[in-house]
């Protein structure tokens, strides 16, 4: 009797695995620093994949840029309800920058993940450290600038940065490319220099990888 039980749960749990692994691919994230290139390449793919992939947007205490969307580019909130938020454990990573904090919450990736697509998410180095080993098992890509002089053009070029918010930028550059370049922090690392080179690159490690059937 006992045997058969334990033949019997190993079978459900086999079920159970792969109903899981169905329902739930493993995500897709990017990361790298401010101005590398990660929305571009990011908006390129879902213009090119638009059925596969499903953006999560992150919360943001942050102010809105001009033009920014609620629920969009960011669900807006204030310090107050995104530390509450935290404390219920509703969020899956958050990382603090120049004040605000930024996060992804179970119900984005969740939300995502109903729609039968892969989740996509755009995350800084503290979130990496912390969904990289979850059960979700995410593909890691590190978008890395082609030199730092490169990096400060694009970012002033952008016009979004005061002064201020942008040398914190690039000083934070630094450090994020260190991480970045550490073997087996990333499955894929790939140097925006030439956009279009950069996202065929990219694309064709999304082909062979992200999107093959056993993902
Ligand atoms: N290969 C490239 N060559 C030249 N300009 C580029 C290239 N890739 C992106 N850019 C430009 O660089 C700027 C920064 O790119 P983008 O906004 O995609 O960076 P990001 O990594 O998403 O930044 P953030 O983390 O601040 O959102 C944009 O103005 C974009 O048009």
């Amino acid at each position: 009797m006992n045997r058969q039980l334990c033949r019997i749960e190993r079978i459900l749990l086999v079920i159970q695995f792969r109903t899981f692994k169905m329902q739930t691919p493993r995500p897709l994230v990017f990361c790298g620093p401010s101005g590398s290139g990660k929305s571009t390449l990011v908006k390129r793919l879902m213009t090119n994949f638009p059925d596969r992939f499903g953006f999560t947007v992150s919360h943001t205490t942050r102010a809105p840029r001009p033009g920014e969307i609620n629920g969009q580019h960011y669900y807006f909130t204030d310090k107050e309800t995104m530390r509450k938020a935290l404390e219920n454990g509703e969020f899956i990573e958050h990382a603090v920058f120049s004040g605000n904090t930024y996060g992804t919450s179970y119900k984005t990736i969740e939300d995502v993940t109903k729609q039968g697509k892969i989740v996509l998410m755009d995350i800084d180095m503290e979130g990496v450290k912390q969904v990289k080993n979850t059960a979700l098992k995410p593909w890691c890509v590190f978008v890395q600038p082609p030199s730092m002089d490169e990096l400060r053009t694009r970012l002033v070029e952008r016009q979004t940065e005061s002064p201020e918010s942008l040398e914190k930028r690039m000083a934070k550059a630094h450090e994020e490319i260190s991480f970045g370049l550490e073997p087996n922090n990333f499955d894929k690392i790939i140097v925006n220099d030439n956009l279009l080179r950069a996202y065929e690159e990219l694309e064709k490690f999304v082909i062979e990888n992200v999107l093959t059937h056993d993902n």
